[in-house]
């Protein structure tokens, strides 16, 4: 009888290793401080202050050229702010006192295209960032991160020999190997397909966690954001649109541009009064709104009712998609020019050209002033 090493054919059905045994590291504080960076007079971040707490994982959010990772890129020290201050640990890494090159800032970096060296095997891949130590301990760690990430089977490969998936692994092992108190992400899931993506997010996640190290992600994708940070900032034209955790930025969006961010929304009339504001569907409470105040009302697709005709305002099913989980319904209203869309769980009972009574879940609706600047 042969006997498997159930830990090689784990690694060879592409699992992660065993979850707790990742080494820990001592995490620092990171803090920007009034941070602005040009590209040759064009402004990319504007004014940046944000302190990332020991062992916090922060999402940064945006959509593509906000200054993402213009502001990872500061924090690493590969660019140089043309104001403020980056602080690790209350020391000055960047500013107008001292400027410390990346490898003097005992940060970890991990690049959306993985970044390993072609021409070397994985383990001295990993062990690239260990050369300050003696070549034994550094083959000693670097094979208990590639263990930790389910590669230890593959030491002596080459990276081309790897899945993408594999190739993410490998990077994190050789982000977190040197344990670096902070570890600098950007874009880290974006090259795996849609399948691969969940599991890998939940197995960085656990490994990150188990660091300890204080790590910010660069995302572009709002639901990404949500599930690995434990706050996230929104970046918007070079600034931080609002800092928080996912709650906060869900449901209480700072204006209609973070709302707008998370959710797809229908966008309807609205008539402001003493602290609320009257639609078609009702009238919904709005804290400081005052009558003749222009405002913007919004309702998540996924907080539209339907029900039978007489219950609630009257319209009519115009177009029904299956997508998944629910349907897509496009609903003409009475009173409102516009057609809106409302995502309905067992929605095959809406027929098109059905009459429908159509009400709004009140957490699903959104009041802002409009923003005139
Ligand atoms: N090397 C560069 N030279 C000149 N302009 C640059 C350079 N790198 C970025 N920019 C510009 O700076 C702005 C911020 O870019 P940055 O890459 O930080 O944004 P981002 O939010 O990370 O975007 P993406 O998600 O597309 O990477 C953009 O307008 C971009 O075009």
């Amino acid at each position: 009888m042969t006997l498997i090493d159930p830990k090689l054919a784990a690694e060879r059905a592409g699992r992660w290793g065993v979850r707790g045994t990742a080494a820990a590291t001592i995490a620092a504080r990171l803090a920007f401080e009034r941070v602005s960076h040009d590209y040759d007079g064009v402004p990319s971040v504007l004014d940046v202050s944000l302190t990332v707490e020991p062992g916090e994982v922060l999402c940064l959010l945006g959509h593509s050229g906000c200054g993402k990772t213009t502001l990872l890129r500061l924090a690493a020290g590969i660019e140089r702010q043309s104001a403020g201050r980056v602080l690790i640990n209350e020391r000055e890494v960047g500013g107008p006192s001292r400027f410390l090159p990346p490898e003097k800032r005992g940060i970890g970096l991990m690049f959306q295209d993985y970044a390993l060296f072609p021409h070397l095997s994985i383990i001295d891949n990993v062990m690239f960032g260990l050369r300050a130590m003696a070549r034994d301990d550094a083959r000693r760690e670097a094979l208990s991160a590639l263990s930790r990430v389910g590669l230890g089977g593959y030491a002596e490969d080459y990276p081309h020999a790897l899945s993408g998936g594999e190739q993410q692994r490998v990077a994190l092992a050789r982000a977190i190997a040197p344990r670096p108190g902070v570890l600098l992400m950007d874009e880290p899931f974006s090259g795996l397909d849609r399948r691969l993506r969940d599991s890998v997010r939940d197995e960085t996640l656990s490994v990150l966690r188990e660091t300890r190290a204080t790590c910010i992600l660069v995302t572009h994708d709002p639901e990404e954001a949500m599930r690995m940070g434990d706050r996230i900032a929104l970046m918007r034209k070079g600034a931080i649109t609002q800092l928080g955790t996912a709650d906060e930025l869900y449901n209480r969006p700072a204006d209609l541009f973070v709302a707008r961010f998370f959710s797809e929304l229908n966008e309807i009339e609205g008539v402001a009064g003493e602290g609320d504001v009257e639609t078609v569907f009702g009238r919904y409470s709005a804290p400081g709104v005052k009558a003749g105040d222009k405002i913007d009302v919004s309702l998540r697709p996924q907080g539209i009712i339907l029900g039978e005709p007489g219950e609630g305002r009257a319209g009519r099913v115009v177009r029904r998609r299956f997508v998944g989980e629910v349907d897509l319904i496009d609903l003409a209203v009475e009173g409102l020019d516009h057609e809106i869309k409302a995502r309905i769980r067992d929605g095959g009972r809406f027929a098109v050209g059905m009459d429908v009574g159509i009400r709004v879940d009140e957490r699903d609706v959104l009041v802002f002033k409009r923003d005139e600047s």
